[in-house]
């Protein structure tokens, strides 16, 4: 479900036509819709309704200022991986007591700052991290909160690079220690445990591994609540979007839900049985389910180049811009902002101006004839896309605009060569 639709066959944003966008602030451009990241927000909340839960916003899947504070009027709490994202979150007003504070390697300062900041609870992945989170809650003077990142040891059936939750994974407190390490954090008297953490994957489209990790965990689960006094169950994130037919070429934008899709009712439906009698607070950590959807990439055909074996769309977003299809050869859709249905369709790659072979958006995509000096859409862009933007190439990074109903705002100014070297002088 999103706000991007054809109409007059314009591509169109809430009220808005894309095209006086890329007018307005040139391209490579990011555009995101706020009525769908509401949407998608209150559907998971309405889901989650039957247990006492926090929506804790995985901060990587976006993490620009004006998207959070959205995500702070709605109530939002926020899953942290760094100093960095804590001072954004702590910038926008987010309540520091809706906030949790996971990854492998938080730094000596990073675990101060967050103490300091009097966050929610530390997801604590390994022993020696819980060794010094007491240490640094010693010299400070207090008793840090802290939550087990428990690893299941379960398949996450999704792509390699992002499943999280195997003892292949650096991540969490693999299954068979989790005991052993619980019984040590009881002598540490500047700690205490507030909760277990489990996070499998991400992109994660069916709900069977997300059941098998919390029945595996339940039992363990279960013990540290009654015995030592955990207060949530935090089941982490992962649900997966529609990328292939985010938006269907000539149809409203309102993408009916299929019976196929892993929805954020189907997700809840299944998971409450097993989660409610526990009677804990519920956290969950969606990014992408959130804001996927939410964004496009706009960018500007500059040539089309017919090759001997290939043709060639190359256009003005490149890896840098978006990573995704080189990192995890992921696909995304991609559409004309302007309908063209006479034109015929033809099978090519679209590439960026990147010095790789991988710099790619599409690689052979039926897609109707480009151009040069059109725009395309690559659509379900809001998640890991401007977050996992670079410089490479020294590129300038996008300028963002986040649309809502006919009100535009531009948050985040394109960069400019002075940019590039700022911090070098
Ligand atoms: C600990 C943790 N929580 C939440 C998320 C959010 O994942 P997703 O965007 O797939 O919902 C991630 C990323 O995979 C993560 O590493
Ligand atoms: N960055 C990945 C997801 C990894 C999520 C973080 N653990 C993606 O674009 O799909």
């Amino acid at each position: 479900m999103h706000h991007f639709y054809y109409k007059d066959s314009e591509l169109y944003v809430e009220d808005v036509p894309v095209r006086s966008l890329v007018e307005r602030y040139g391209t490579p451009l990011y555009v995101y819709s706020a009525q769908t990241i509401i949407d998608h927000y209150t559907r998971f909340d309405h889901a989650l309704e039957a247990v006492d839960h926090l929506i804790c916003y995985a901060v990587k899947a976006n993490s620009n200022q004006w998207i959070l504070k959205q995500l702070v009027n709605l109530g939002s709490g926020f899953d942290l991986v760094s100093g960095g994202e804590l001072y954004r979150v702590l910038r926008v007003g987010a309540d520091p007591q809706k906030c949790t504070f996971a990854g492998v390697g938080k730094t000596q300062s990073e675990i101060e700052e967050a103490i300091k900041a009097g966050i929610y609870s530390f997801i604590v992945e390994s022993e020696e991290e819980l060794y010094q989170i007491d240490k640094i809650a010693a010299r400070l003077s207090v008793k840090a909160p802290v939550a087990f990142r428990i690893n299941p040891d379960v398949p996450a059936l999704t792509h390699a690079k992002i499943t999280t939750g195997t003892d292949l994974n650096k991540f969490g407190i693999s299954f068979c220690q989790v005991e052993d390490i619980l019984e040590k954090s009881l002598k540490l008297p500047n700690v205490f445990l507030k909760g277990v953490q489990i996070h499998i994957g991400s992109q994660i489209q069916s709900v069977e591994p997300f059941l098998l990790a919390i029945q595996r965990v339940i039992p363990l689960v279960e013990k540290m609540k009654k015995r030592f006094g955990a207060e949530f169950f935090d089941i982490g994130g992962g649900i997966g979007i529609v990328y292939d037919k985010a938006l269907e070429s000539g149809e409203h934008a309102w993408w009916q839900e299929r019976n196929e899709l892993l929805t954020l009712n189907r997700y809840a439906n299944a998971i409450i049985p097993l989660i409610k009698p526990l009677g804990m607070k519920i956290l969950v950590e969606p990014g992408r389910v959130l804001v996927g959807n939410a964004g496009i990439l706009v960018s500007q055909v500059i040539y089309v180049k017919k090759g001997v074996s290939k043709k060639f769309v190359i256009v003005d977003a490149a890896m840098n811009d978006l990573v995704r299809p080189a990192f995890y050869e992921a696909y995304h859709q991609i559409l004309p902002l302007k309908e063209q249905p006479n034109r015929h369709l033809e099978v090519v790659d679209v590439v960026g101006p990147v010095c790789e072979s991988s710099d790619y958006l599409a690689l052979d995509r039926r897609l109707p004839e480009f151009r040069s000096g059109e725009y395309l859409a690559v659509l379900s862009a809001g998640a890991y896309g401007f977050s996992m933007a670079s410089n490479y190439n020294s590129r300038l990074r996008p300028a963002e605009v986040l649309i809502q109903g006919n009100q535009i705002q531009l948050i985040r100014k394109r960069e400019s060569y002075s940019d590039l070297v700022t911090l070098e002088e």
